[in-house]
């Protein structure tokens, strides 16, 4: 059976949704699910824009076939070769051997490398600026190497204005019927998938991204819908998404608000996350979220770093280093490229208090333009009633630089 939707005149969605995977990347939980968007545009040539995952390939061929309803499949436009998106192409040539594919010269290397058998397909190569005339539309191509991969370009149709964006503007979250921004109240069920995509996904490329959204400002006024692999089609209020993806892109915080992780084995490091919790609400600081970082899944933790402007973090020491998972988190802050925070520091062993010093350290040497408070709370294995002054001294000078 198909599920299709109409995107818009003669411009159908052909994706699929994923309920069944649980690690996107078999690395990022995605408890409620993903969608692989392909689409399909009918005008004297039939055009596909993308494939999907293997997972998703069975329903999409379901969904091709009725849209084109007895038509040849003329071509197929492949923006991204990652499989998530190219996995089912061989499916597709097979099913339509008259089918030619356009690609970028990279994306032709990678079609080999991943051992697609597109013999007898005709294949044509576009770059940035090229255009095509499938009949009625028109599309040129840009380039966006490193969003996410050195492939990928974006395909923007200039007679309908839509922009086939590859995985930018992509979102985890199955679409599970909707398709349309519109649809659903992206502030309150879809903005977290979005930016914790975003940031896990294609985070240390935002220097790429402002690049392809500098790239796109001369056309802007042309996109009327933003189609991406991943996640919801923009087909209004556009202007809000890029505002977030330039700050995601720019590392630049979206709020003033506190996010306190901790690592704590008996809870005593625990303790005085909640301890300053507590003080900074009493400061009457409102925006404070608290993780526990060796239960929480490190990519909630990266998107929530990129939301927030200070972050508070407590390590207990292990063998005289950082506790393992907190060494991760500030390794995968480092990968991702986080910068532009101001962090607070709270410590905590039994015998040789280290994982302070290690901490800063880190922050200074390791990553960019991170600010790190002078006031730090010790704690030799549990707090003491005579720290209150500590604390209180931690969160004040949290609280002045948030305000200031
Ligand atoms: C395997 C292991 C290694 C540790 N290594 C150190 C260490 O190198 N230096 C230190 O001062 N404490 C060390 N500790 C002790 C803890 O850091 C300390 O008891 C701390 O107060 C625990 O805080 P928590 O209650 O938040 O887990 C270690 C504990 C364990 C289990």
């Amino acid at each position: 059976m198909h599920i299709v939707r109409k995107v818009t005149d003669n411009l159908y969605w052909i994706g699929a949704n994923d309920h069944r995977l649980t690690l996107f990347e078999n690395i990022h939980p995605i408890p409620e699910g993903v969608s692989y968007n392909s689409y399909l545009l009918l005008d004297k040539k039939a055009v596909m824009f993308d494939t999907v995952d293997w997972d998703g390939c069975r329903q999409m061929m379901e969904n091709l076939e009725f849209v084109l309803d007895g038509r040849e499949l003329d071509t197929v436009v492949v923006n991204h070769w990652e499989p998530d998106h190219a996995a089912s192409l061989q499916v597709v040539l097979n099913r339509y051997p008259k089918a030619e594919i356009i690609s970028t010269e990279k994306g032709f290397m990678l079609m080999k490398q991943f051992g697609f058998h597109a013999d007898g397909h005709k294949t044509i190569t576009v770059k940035e600026g090229d255009k095509t005339c499938f009949g009625e539309h028109t599309v040129t191509y840009l380039e966006a190497p490193m969003v996410h991969w050195p492939e990928a370009m974006v395909t923007l149709d200039l007679t309908n204005g839509a922009l086939f964006s590859a995985d930018a503007f992509g979102s985890f979250k199955a679409l599970d019927g909707k398709l349309f921004n519109d649809e659903v109240d992206y502030d309150r069920d879809w903005i977290d998938s979005n930016r914790r995509y975003l940031t896990n996904i294609v985070g240390k490329y935002g220097p790429h991204i402002r690049k392809l959204l500098n790239k796109a400002a001369p056309v802007l006024d042309q996109i009327k819908f933003i189609c991406p692999l991943h996640g919801l089609v923009w087909r209004n209020n556009l202007d809000y998404l890029l505002d977030k993806y330039t700050h995601w892109a720019s590392y630049e915080p979206e709020v003033k608000g506190v996010m306190i992780v901790y690592a704590s084995m008996y809870g005593n490091t625990e303790q005085a996350a909640q301890a300053i919790a507590a003080k900074l609400a009493e400061e009457g600081i409102r925006n404070v979220s608290l993780f526990d970082v060796s239960s929480t899944h490190v990519s909630y933790l990266i998107a929530e770093v990129f939301r927030v402007s200070h972050v508070i973090l407590a390590s207990c020491t292990y063998n005289l280093g950082i506790f393992p998972p907190m060494l991760n988190f500030l390794e995968d802050m480092k990968a991702l490229n986080v910068q532009n925070r101001v962090f607070a520091l709270i410590e905590n062993g039994s015998w040789a208090i280290r994982s302070g010093d290690l901490m800063y350290r880190f922050l200074d040497e390791e990553m960019k333009t991170i600010t790190v408070l002078n006031e730090r709370v010790t704690v030799a294995s549990h707090l003491g009633e005579n720290q209150e002054e500590d604390l209180g001294l931690l969160a004040d000078a949290v609280a002045d630089s948030l305000r200031g």
